[in-house]
């Protein structure tokens, strides 16, 4: 089976005018369609820069990203994105017009048409009766349920997400997972989801990809993690074992 996304050996760097710096060192992994694929690894591994990568903001220094076997070389609406930030919606937008930008700027379609995705994917993320409101009215939470519905409307190959609940409160970021996880029942997009909370990678994924600190390298991949969904014991444990993963300084190399 052909993969959605292959990421093959990549590394990233930042030139800066004092310095190079190594962000990630030949990461390779697959992502297939369906996935909700998990990038997981303590603050400055590269997940952010990875994410980047994939999004087409960054050239790889070594290896490629191919996305249905094509080189990724600039942004495109096949990859969209969803940012930690708040401040990612136009405020002097509504809602709805905020879903609806992406659709007339990228894809360009028919105004009315535009409006009808738009309205769908608000319904979908429960926001129906905010269609109408500017976003500087709305929670934390709310925001980012836009930001998902903006994303999910465009109906790309992948949504590429970025720590999207880490700014929430404890109670709402578990609300927001159980609300990605129902939106993925539903509609089965494939996610690229970026966190360091171990807790957070059990519940979104299906598949975690664990990197080293800086520069970041592939330590190993747990494929198995649904096997642990509805088993409180079971997820604990694999969070112990995720633990010994990530801060064994042998390490777990797959290759
Ligand atoms: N614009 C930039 N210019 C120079 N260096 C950068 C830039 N952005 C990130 N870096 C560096 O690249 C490395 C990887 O950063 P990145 O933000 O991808 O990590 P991360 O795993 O997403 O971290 P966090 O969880 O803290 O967001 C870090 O050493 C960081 O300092």
């Amino acid at each position: 089976m052909a993969y959605l996304l292959e990421v093959d050996a990549v590394t990233l760097r930042y030139k800066t005018p004092e310095s190079i710096i190594t962000a990630t060192n030949k990461v390779s992994f697959n992502v297939n369609s369906g996935d909700r694929f998990v990038l997981l690894g303590p603050s400055g591994c590269g997940k952010s820069t990875l994410l980047k990568a994939v999004g087409g903001y960054l050239a790889p220094e070594e290896g490629e990203i191919r996305i249905k076997g094509k080189a990724v070389r600039k942004p495109g609406a096949d990859r969209m994105m969803v940012f930690q930030e708040f401040d990612q919606l136009l405020p002097w937008k509504t809602v709805l017009e905020n879903v609806m930008f992406p659709l007339l700027a990228a894809r360009k379609m028919p105004r009315k048409e535009a409006q009808e995705r738009a309205r769908a994917y608000v319904e979908k993320v429960h926001l129906g009766q905010f269609a109408d409101s500017y976003t500087h009215t709305l929670s934390g939470g709310m925001k980012q349920r836009v930001a998902i519905a903006r994303g999910m409307s465009m109906e790309p190959d992948i949504l590429l997400m970025d720590e999207p609940f880490a700014a929430l409160d404890a109670l709402t970021r578990r609300q927001m997972q159980d609300e990605l996880l129902q939106l993925w029942e539903d509609t089965r997009f494939t996610v690229m989801f970026v966190t360091h909370s171990i807790a957070e990678a059990i519940r979104i994924g299906n598949r975690i990809l664990l990197l080293s600190p800086h520069p970041g390298e592939v330590k190993a991949e747990v494929s198995d993690v649904e096997s642990v969904a509805d088993d409180a014991a079971a997820a604990a444990e694999l969070e112990q074992e995720i633990h010994g993963l990530l801060f064994d300084p042998q390490g777990a190399h797959t290759e």
